[in-house]
């Protein structure tokens, strides 16, 4: 499908009112937003603000009653398998297995999704080598820094070539030069690929103008736009300022 045909055909991940609550503690309230093909989408709030929950109910880990989420057209209660085949998830926590080799890491993922080895190996190579990862590839995880491990992860996330990645705080506990890397790394994935990312963060140098940013604050969505309309004249941590005081704690 071409880039335009996808556009075309909608939203690859749609969230529309979603709410959740763990017991009587409401986190989140009608949360909506749709991410495009080709888009880098960031869902940006402070800590605490229910980005983790909500990828908890994309990813199918939770359950609500309150909305829908469609992966592709493909609605997450109705029909699981369908939406989460096209998606690609790299979780907050490590999830990687530091004893086993890259490639094994990967082969492993690529088998627990119905892929034949043939193909994972091939899709893994490829990956690694776009990853300035292939020199690495026989090494044990645990002998590799952080921001190599986040490669690994976001590669292994891809192996299924999902339509949609979805991304929570990936740069979390990374230095400024890796931050840098994995940033322009999922960059060019959304510009070639056409690949939808939802991208999670506190941080607004993650953002350019041009990106659509859902603003996700106590549990609600004050903002859904682009960066720029957000910054106003401003810088984007003005503009997110602006938006959040007005807000009782
Ligand atoms: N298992 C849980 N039980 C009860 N409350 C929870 C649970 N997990 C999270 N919360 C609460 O839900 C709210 C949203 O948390 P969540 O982790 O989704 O936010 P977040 O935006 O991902 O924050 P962070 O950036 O710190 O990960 C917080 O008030 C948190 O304390």
């Amino acid at each position: 499908m071409t880039l335009e045909a996808l556009v075309e055909a909608g939203p690859v991940l749609g969230v529309d009112g979603v709410s959740y609550a763990y017991g009587a503690r409401k986190v989140l309230s009608g949360v909506s937003f749709a991410v495009r093909p080709g888009q880098f989408h960031t869902l940006l709030g402070l800590n605490g603000a229910g980005k983790t929950t909500l990828i908890s109910l994309i990813t199918g880990l939770f359950h609500t009653r309150t909305g829908h989420m469609a992966v592709m057209g493909h609605d997450i209660a109705r029909t699981p398998i369908m939406a989460l085949t096209r998606l690609g998830i790299v979780f907050q926590a490590r999830t990687l297995d530091p004893d086993l080799t890259v490639l094994r890491n990967l082969a492993y993922h690529g088998a627990l999704r119905g892929l034949p080895p043939k193909v994972v190996r091939a899709r893994a190579l490829d990956i690694l080598e776009r990853f300035a990862l292939a020199s690495r590839r026989d090494d044990p995880v645990r002998t590799l820094s952080g921001g190599q491990q986040r490669r690994v992860e976001i590669a292994r996330a891809l192996i299924h070539e999902p339509s949609v990645l979805v991304l929570d705080e990936p740069t979390a506990g990374l230095d400024p030069a890796a931050r840098t890397d994995i940033v322009a790394l999922v960059r060019a994935l959304v510009a070639e690929r056409g690949l939808g990312v939802l991208w999670t963060t506190h941080l607004f140098d993650e953002i350019v103008p041009s990106d659509a940013v859902t603003v996700l604050h106590q549990g609600r969505v004050l903002f859904d736009g682009i960066a720029q309309e957000l910054a106003q004249a401003g810088s984007l941590g003005e503009g997110f300022r602006r938006l959040t005081e007005r807000v009782a704690p």
